[in-house]
């Protein structure tokens, strides 16, 4: 079936059962209204809710057919190959989840100064999915690919009292695995087995072919109808599963995002990010930022619903950029110095990258303070030095590099951008002025000078078809100041003053393309130049 083949990454299928979104009501016409009023944002558990069935969702493949960023380029992956001999993962670890197995140290909650709502305890649930992992299984993902959908599992409510999760189901007929089909897909099946108007045309042929002979022509009608409707499923299914299988979480906590059927991200509810997106969507950056259309609900959890960024986009090349000088809000570190709180997965993820990073102590005790880690992340890599650091790069075959934490040079991102684009003038110059465009939103921006912006990221994101955009999300750690403070962004930091270098990073992000685009010019003349001399 052209489905399975057509990315290389369904290993098999399951179809997700939900419950209506509890705010989903007239998405389409909301999306077209720009005056629409965000619903109000509905913290807490759903009540509704009397059993909860947990499923897996489909799992999907990798594919790596071009090699690996450090040997395109001269190897920029210090960290890479060697640093893995030496401290090598437990087989049955993902190399990409975020969260490592805690080992002894547990971690304290009183660290979190912002309320994070769910995302704790999601968090939690992962860590322990993970120590199921790593008693049940041998899967390895060796390549780091973490498509959302391969690893996570969607809780469900199997049946609600208010009945629209009953209902979703009974809609098709089925209640579980293959021949249960989506919500969606069960809505359309019913109103296209109902009326005979319907969005997917067939060819005359066939229904030549159903109408030809004159006798039982209902029974044909009846016969089309059918084979219309399963056709119109495995449209949707195809459809379905493709958008699954373009869309990737390239960096951030895994567990935090699911998909709906809207076409939107649900990127698990944060109340610091629900606030930033609010006043975002009346603010000069909005452009700049995916579209929210509020909060849902879904089985336990609450989620913000955001445009999905790689809607439209076909195998999506994407790169995240962490902004600013520091990843570390300052109440962090104040915070560490009165209550010291060890983290064992971060000593481990030190140690992979340089095992003669942490001190005598930290050895000995085998763990570091997330401050201790997060500073060092950002002394270690362009951060401190550029504003900003690559955090991930995916190619358009679903290959994921994140081998780049040992940049420090602008030279280096700049060959890292030639990489990302392969070189392409018309992308590197879209990226180009859409940055230039940014930088003059910024500064016409009320949120930008009256927020402190930490760990939010820039992600660039283009296609084949040259489409190339770039977009501000991660607001978790963004927070207002007091009143009447204002920041410039393109000044270092000095504890108490708040500044985050957001600008630093942007301008050598600017100039960065600015060099990858005479470099790729230079390139493409010289080619040209030997095209000529050959003919
Ligand atoms: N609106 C969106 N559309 C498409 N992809 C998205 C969108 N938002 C996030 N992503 C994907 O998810 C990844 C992580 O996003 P984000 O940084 O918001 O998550 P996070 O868990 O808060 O991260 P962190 O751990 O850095 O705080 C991004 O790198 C990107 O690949
Ligand atoms: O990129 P790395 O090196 O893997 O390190 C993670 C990164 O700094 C995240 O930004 C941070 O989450 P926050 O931004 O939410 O603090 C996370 O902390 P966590 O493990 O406590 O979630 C770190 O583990």
């Amino acid at each position: 079936m052209d489905m399975m083949t057509d990315d290389n990454y369904m290993e098999g299928l399951e179809m997700e059962t939900e419950n209506q979104p509890t705010m989903d009501n007239d998405f389409s016409a909301r999306l077209s209204d720009k005056t629409y009023q965000y619903p109000t944002i509905r913290e807490g558990t759903s009540s509704s809710c009397r059993r909860v069935k947990v499923r897996s969702r489909p799992r999907l493949q990798s594919t790596k057919s071009f090699p690996p960023y450090n040997q395109c380029i001269g190897g920029l992956g210090e960290d890479g190959d060697g640093d893995d001999e030496l401290y090598p993962e437990p087989s049955n670890v993902t190399r990409g989840d975020r969260n490592d197995v805690f080992q002894g140290t547990e971690r304290n909650e009183d660290i979190e100064l912002i309320p994070r709502c769910a995302r704790d305890e999601v968090k939690e649930h992962w860590k322990l999915r993970r120590k199921e992992r790593v008693g049940e299984s041998d899967e390895v993902d060796t390549d780091g690919l973490e498509r959302w959908s391969g690893k996570r599992r969607v809780e469900e409510k199997s049946e609600c009292e208010d009945g629209r999760g009953k209902g979703a189901q009974t809609a098709s007929g089925n209640t579980a695995g293959w021949s249960s089909p989506h919500p969606i897909l069960s809505k359309l099946l019913h109103s296209s087995s109902g009326s005979s108007g319907s969005s997917i045309n067939f060819s005359s042929a066939e229904s030549d072919d159903v109408f030809s002979e004159g006798e039982d022509v209902g029974s044909k009608r009846r016969a089309f109808r059918k084979s219309r409707s399963w056709k119109t499923y495995l449209t949707m299914v195809h459809w379905s599963l493709r958008r699954q299988g373009s869309w990737v979480q390239l960096a951030g906590h895994q567990g935090n995002f699911q998909l709906s059927e809207g076409g939107e991200v649900l990127k698990l509810y944060c109340e610091v990010e629900a606030k930033c997106l609010d006043s975002l969507m009346r603010d000069a950056l909005r452009p700049f930022v995916p579209q929210y259309h509020g909060c849902v609900t879904r089985g336990e959890h609450c989620y913000i619903r955001l445009e999905d960024l790689l809607s439209g986009l076909r195998r999506p090349v994407i790169m995240d950029c962490k902004m600013g000088v520091r990843t570390y809000q300052e109440e962090e570190v104040t915070k560490a110095q009165t209550r010291v709180t060890l983290r064992s997965d971060m000593y481990q993820k030190m140690v992979k990258v340089d095992p003669t990073a942490p001190s005598v102590e930290e050895h000995k005790q085998k763990a570091v303070t997330k401050s201790r880690y997060l500073q060092w992340r950002d002394t270690t890599s362009s951060t401190s030095t550029l504003g900003f650091r690559i955090e991930g790069i995916m190619m358009e075959d679903g290959s994921i590099q994140r081998d780049f934490k040992k940049i420090l040079t602008l030279a280096k991102v700049t060959e890292a951008m030639l990489y990302f684009t392969r070189s392409q003038l018309d992308i590197l110059k879209a990226y180009h002025s859409r940055l230039l465009a940014l930088s003059e939103a910024l500064k016409n921006s009320l949120f930008f000078r009256t927020h402190e912006v930490i760990g939010s990221s820039l992600l660039f994101v283009h296609d084949h078809s040259s489409k190339a955009s770039v977009w501000m999300i991660d607001f978790g750690k963004t927070t207002p100041l007091p009143d009447r403070l204002e920041l410039r962004h393109n000044i270092p930091w000095a504890e108490g003053s708040r500044e985050d270098g957001y600008l630093i990073g942007l301008m050598s992000l600017i100039t960065s393309l600015s060099q990858a685009i005479s470099m790729a010019s230079s390139q493409q003349e010289e080619s040209c130049g030997e095209e000529q001399s050959v003919a």
